[in-house]
């Protein structure tokens, strides 16, 4: 059997590596269009030993899918180099919000939730408790801020869901899929006719067993809250490309597909140097990119694909001398109603530690990027925003020792109302015209770091 793997992210990595694993004595390629892997995630690290992540720089232990991604680094012999977060450590428990001029920290324990906190106008708690009675709503979709002011009202939806849908895919409450993004919670209400009442019965419910491994158990016993690498995320994405060179997958840099033809169960797929023949396609790069390469033989296929349409992030990674942060914690959203630039500032050195210096990363664009940015022409002045918003924000004066302005251009995947629909409907085409094709990555089931290795195992 002969595979070809598109793209060389985290998601083409684990493709290969858990194909290495599946079919054994297959011969399996990979093309990847830049000349590095590892995509999104990339951690760069200065001469003094700072490390700028330049976009995700963390994973969550605690799912399915984050158990899966712990089993996998055991497997890679990675244990060691796990830099955690401990869940009573201030870059675990304090996140803020910026409202009003002020930052204000969000509740953070069980108690939390009784006390009235600025910049809600009563305890949340009291939010909780009236959702029990709010009737509950048929649906099949609906925008996360619509479903969040319905349950819980409109602070909950402003100051706790807008922000974390920002955190999460940099992205609008307004339009996100509650049913995709937040399939918990809309199961909860459909089944139980409440979230509060799903939460309880899920608390009281017996857990699933998840695959045991011991730095599974580690991560209970230690009780992490998340984790990078001493080295930063990119450690995980170099040492799955080095084991499955060594493995035998044939890996193509700067190799980027032009052209992919259906002939007769057999693939004829095209880069700009020459033409391949493959029985099968694993397909990690974005739906929207494979669209132009089926477009001529499979437009119907390639209209779907474009439907989902990905998001640019700016991040600009700022390194100050010595120890400014006067509130330490993982750092603050910008609720998107307060119409500010930036989405948020993540406390690096607070997650950390980088040397007793401040590192920062300001987060911009996203859903909003060409409402500020589309006439913007060079760094500097993405720079210059990031470091102004720091300054004001977080009451700073020095100037930055070093920093880095990082473009990413269709990074994030939106997941907009109806995006079930148009997987069904991308999964539909492909088994009724019995493409040799499967579809992985960030475009369709999860647009997390652990959401596509597991993915990428269950292909
Ligand atoms: C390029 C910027 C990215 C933003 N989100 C992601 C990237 C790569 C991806 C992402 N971040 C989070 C998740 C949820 C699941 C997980 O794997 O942890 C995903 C898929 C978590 C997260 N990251 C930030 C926040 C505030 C959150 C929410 C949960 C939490 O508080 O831990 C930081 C952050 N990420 C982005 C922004 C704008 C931002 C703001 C400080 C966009």
């Amino acid at each position: 059997m002969t595979v070809l793997v598109l793209g060389g992210g985290v998601s083409g990595l684990s493709t290969a590596y858990y194909l290495t694993k599946q079919i054994p004595f297959s011969s399996i390629s990979l093309w990847e269009a830049s000349q590095r892997t590892g995509g999104w995630i990339k951690s760069q690290k200065n001469e003094k030993g700072i490390i700028f992540e330049q976009a995700a720089r963390t994973l969550r232990p605690r799912s399915e899918a984050g158990a899966n991604t712990l089993n996998l680094i055991e497997e890679l012999q990675l244990s060691n180099d796990i830099c955690p977060i401990y869940s009573n450590s201030a870059a675990a428990k304090n996140r803020l919000i910026f409202v009003k001029g002020k930052l204000h920290a969000l509740p953070s324990s069980p108690i939390s939730l009784f006390k009235k906190t600025s910049p809600f106008s009563k305890p949340l708690i009291a939010s909780f408790l009236k959702e029990f009675s709010v009737p509950s709503k048929r649906i099949k979709d609906e925008p996360i801020y619509d479903f969040m002011k319905r349950r819980f009202g409109i602070e909950v939806a402003d100051y706790l869901m807008s922000p974390l849908i920002c955190g999460i895919c940099a992205g609008n409450a307004k339009e996100i899929s509650v049913y995709f993004l937040l399939g918990k919670l809309f199961e909860y209400e459909q089944t139980y006719g409440s979230i509060t009442k799903g939460l309880i019965f899920n608390m009281l419910a017996k857990k699933t067993e998840l695959p045991k491994s011991s730095l599974l158990s580690k991560m209970r016993q230690e009780k992490w809250s998340v984790y990078s690498f001493h080295s930063g995320l990119e450690t995980l994405p170099k040492k799955i490309h080095k084991v499955i060179e060594s493995k035998g997958v044939e890996m193509s840099l700067n190799t980027k597909c032009t052209k992919i033809e259906f002939n007769k169960k057999e693939l004829i797929i095209h880069n700009q140097k020459n033409t391949v023949r493959k029985k099968h396609l694993f397909s990690t790069i974005l739906s929207e990119q494979l669209a132009v390469l089926v477009r001529d033989e499979h437009p119907k296929l390639s209209t779907l694909l474009e439907k989902i349409q990905s998001v640019n992030v700016a991040i600009v990674n700022l390194h100050f001398r010595g120890t400014l942060i006067k509130d330490p914690g993982f750092g603050f959203l910008v609720p998107p109603q307060e119409n500010l630039p930036i989405l948020g500032v993540i406390y690096d050195s607070c997650c950390f530690e980088q040397k007793g210096d401040t590192v920062l990363t300001v987060m911009m664009g996203g859903h909003w990027f060409k409402k500020y940015f589309s006439n913007f022409t060079n760094d500097q002045q993405f720079y210059e925003i990031a470091l102004n918003h720091v300054k004001r924000i977080l009451n700073i004066t020095e100037s930055p020792l070093s920093y880095k302005v990082t473009i990413l251009e269709k990074c994030i995947p939106q997941y907009t109302v109806g995006h079930r629909k148009t997987i069904e409907q991308i999964e539909d085409y492909v088994r009724k015209a019995e493409l040799p094709l499967s579809l992985c990555g960030m475009s369709y089931n999860g647009v997390g770091v652990n959401d596509v290795i597991l993915a990428a195992k269950n292909l």
